[in-house]
């Protein structure tokens, strides 16, 4: 019998960003303190002796995947659309140290997307990602279910 058990762990990163061509205030640089809640699920390795016994994956191991692919890239940093213009002229280049450009426009939609498929491409045989939930603001949120997006 499957004894299959999901595992959540919660991450926090702060990021400024931009939407390119946007009507609103978002079209100016501005911040958010970003809370990514990722889910993964497979069955405990129930092997007697090993470091993992007992669990899906191990949350150390779940945090240096978010950490490598998502947290220290781009905690602090600006992530804008290419071809936003940004001039460098006369200022202090450390301040613009750490832009990250994306091909597409950095709404958490298309975060999320993005993130699903950099967790993905790390997780070990036999473990899922089954949702992620990133959370721009206190009211607004995007979430990425592996159910919507089974071909
Ligand atoms: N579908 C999306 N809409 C908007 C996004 C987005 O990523 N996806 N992003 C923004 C802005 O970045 C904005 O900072 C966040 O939007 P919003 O929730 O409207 O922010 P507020 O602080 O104004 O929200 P309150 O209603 O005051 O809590 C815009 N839209």
């Amino acid at each position: 019998m499957k004894q299959i058990v999901r595992l959540t762990k919660i991450f926090r990163f702060e990021m400024a960003h931009a939407l390119s061509g946007y009507k609103g205030l978002c079209r100016h640089i501005h911040g958010h303190s970003y809370q990514l809640e990722v889910t993964i699920k497979g069955q405990p390795d129930n092997t007697p002796g090993r470091s993992s016994e007992g669990m899906v994956l191990d949350f150390g191991d779940l945090k240096a995947i978010v950490q490598e692919e998502i947290i220290a890239p781009l905690d602090h940093a600006l992530m804008l659309k290419e071809g936003s213009v940004l001039s460098l002229g006369g200022v202090d280049n450390e301040l613009f140290a750490r832009i990250v450009w994306t091909p597409w426009q950095p709404t958490c939609e298309n975060m999320v997307l993005d993130f699903a498929g950099r967790i993905i491409a790390q997780l070990p045989d036999g473990v899922t990602l089954c949702r992620l939930k990133l959370y721009e603001t206190h009211t607004s949120y995007a979430e990425w279910y592996a159910s919507d997006n089974i071909d």
